[in-house]
């Protein structure tokens, strides 16, 4: 039923965004297209040609070969690596509230195969996270307006530029950082984040911005704006949010593909990966899908699994010769999602209606292993 609809449509203009978008049929077709996976991906063999015939006709929002991808970037296990090559990467967050998003996002990354895996936490968070796991490092220095007042204008300076001066002195080691899994959105400590983001920067450091980082982002665009090296990993809420403040129009799932590269156009060439019952990820240029089908538990913290993962995968893509990945956050975001949905999938298979994130975690490295072997 679906497939036949609309087929020879002319021009249509989509919501009332700015970059107002004219499709031709073959927006007419990706539409099918997502509508097909939102049902849960191919039917049948009819339904699954003319899926084909869809792609090869839109050219925008087609399906990642993930798996290729994924084997693609992820390096060889070689003795004469040293500590630290297969990535070091920091997660700026965790607060009073949450302990438990940085720790997936960073433990994951390591989960997954980097070497090294940093917090960049509150004070008070920091021993409830060392305390999850020793494989961490724990750094115990950004403070919430609450544990700085009575303080005056000069000390609260001088406290956020020590904050600053501790993660520079680690900044340049860093592959990639994580902002935002658990860093709550007290306006002090957002302060001092939007000074590190400031920083990586300056010293071309990659960063995957999530949950609260993006409440951040959204209201100072500036901070990733024409940046190429900033993933924004948003779930439904956060994405209207972004499209609401950036293109000042409503979410609409017909037109998600075209949707998705105006913003990441309009926000200066940042990769986006919109998180949903398929993962969209755009640069700009093109877009690409993810539907490996996943878990059907929507339990907290499967987007603080992908972040950390997005930051291992997109340092191993940097890593690798530029002729032999296209762009490196697009090919980062493609691998993590798969395995994310991968990993999701045996967790269930496992554990049905009790899976919970940490089960997930415990996945990783088997739906990795299945996909690009050690040896
Ligand atoms: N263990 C931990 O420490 C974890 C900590 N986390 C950290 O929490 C911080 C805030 O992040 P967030 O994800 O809770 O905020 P946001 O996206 O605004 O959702 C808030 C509410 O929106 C709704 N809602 C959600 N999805 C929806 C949908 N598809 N469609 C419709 N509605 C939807 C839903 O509301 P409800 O259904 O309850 O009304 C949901 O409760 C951030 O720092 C993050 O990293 C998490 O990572 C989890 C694990
Ligand atoms: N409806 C869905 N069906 C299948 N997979 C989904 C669905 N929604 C999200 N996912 C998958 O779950 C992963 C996490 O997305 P989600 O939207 O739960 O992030 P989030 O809300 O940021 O999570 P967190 O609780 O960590 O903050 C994504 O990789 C996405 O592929
Ligand atoms: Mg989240």
């Amino acid at each position: 039923m679906l497939i036949k609809y609309g087929v020879n449509s002319g021009i249509i203009s989509f919501g009332s965004a700015k970059d107002c978008i004219l499709a031709s049929s073959a927006a007419v077709l990706r539409r099918q297209q997502f509508l097909i996976r939102s049902l849960g991906g191919y039917t049948d063999q009819t339904t699954q040609r003319r899926m084909q015939q869809v792609n090869s006709m839109s050219g925008t929002a087609l399906e990642a070969d993930s798996e290729t991808i994924l084997r693609a970037i992820t390096p060889i296990l070689d003795p004469n690596r040293h500590k630290g090559q297969a990535g070091k990467i920091a997660v700026i967050g965790g607060c009073r509230e949450y302990t438990g998003a940085p720790y997936f996002a960073a433990i994951s990354a390591l989960k997954i195969g980097a070497d090294l895996s940093h917090v960049f936490c509150t004070k008070d968070a920091a021993p409830v996270i060392k305390g999850y796991s020793p494989e961490l490092i724990v750094h115990p220095i950004l403070e919430e307006s609450y544990s700085i007042s009575g303080l005056g204008d000069e000390e609260r300076r001088c406290i956020s530029s020590k904050i600053l001066a501790e993660v520079d002195k680690w900044m340049e080691r860093f592959d990639c950082l994580v902002v935002g899994p658990g860093l709550g959105r007290d306006p002090y400590l957002l302060e001092c984040v939007s000074e590190i983001m400031k920083h990586a920067r300056q010293s071309n450091v990659p960063i995957v911005i999530d949950g609260d980082g993006l409440f951040l982002v959204t209201n100072s665009l500036d901070l990733v704006s024409g940046y190429p090296l900033a993933v924004l990993t948003p779930n439904v809420n956060e994405y209207k949010r972004l499209v609401q403040k950036v293109l000042s129009c409503e979410v609409n799932d017909r037109d998600a593909p075209e949707l998705l590269q105006s913003l990441a156009k309009r926000i200066g060439g940042v990769t986006i990966l919109q998180k949903g019952k398929s993962d969209l990820i755009s640069d700009g240029d093109t877009v690409k899908s993810v539907s490996i089908y996943g878990s059907p538990r929507r339990c907290g913290g499967q987007g603080d699994i992908l972040s950390g993962s997005v930051a291992v995968f997109l340092s191993w893509a940097r890593a690798k010769e530029k002729s032999t990945i296209s762009n490196p956050t697009v090919s980062g975001c493609i691998a993590a999602s798969a395995l994310l949905r991968k990993a999701a999938s045996l967790a269930f298979e496992n554990k049905k209606r009790s899976t919970l994130t940490s089960d997930i975690i415990e996945c990783l490295g088997r739906s990795l292993e299945d996909i690009s072997p050690a040896s």
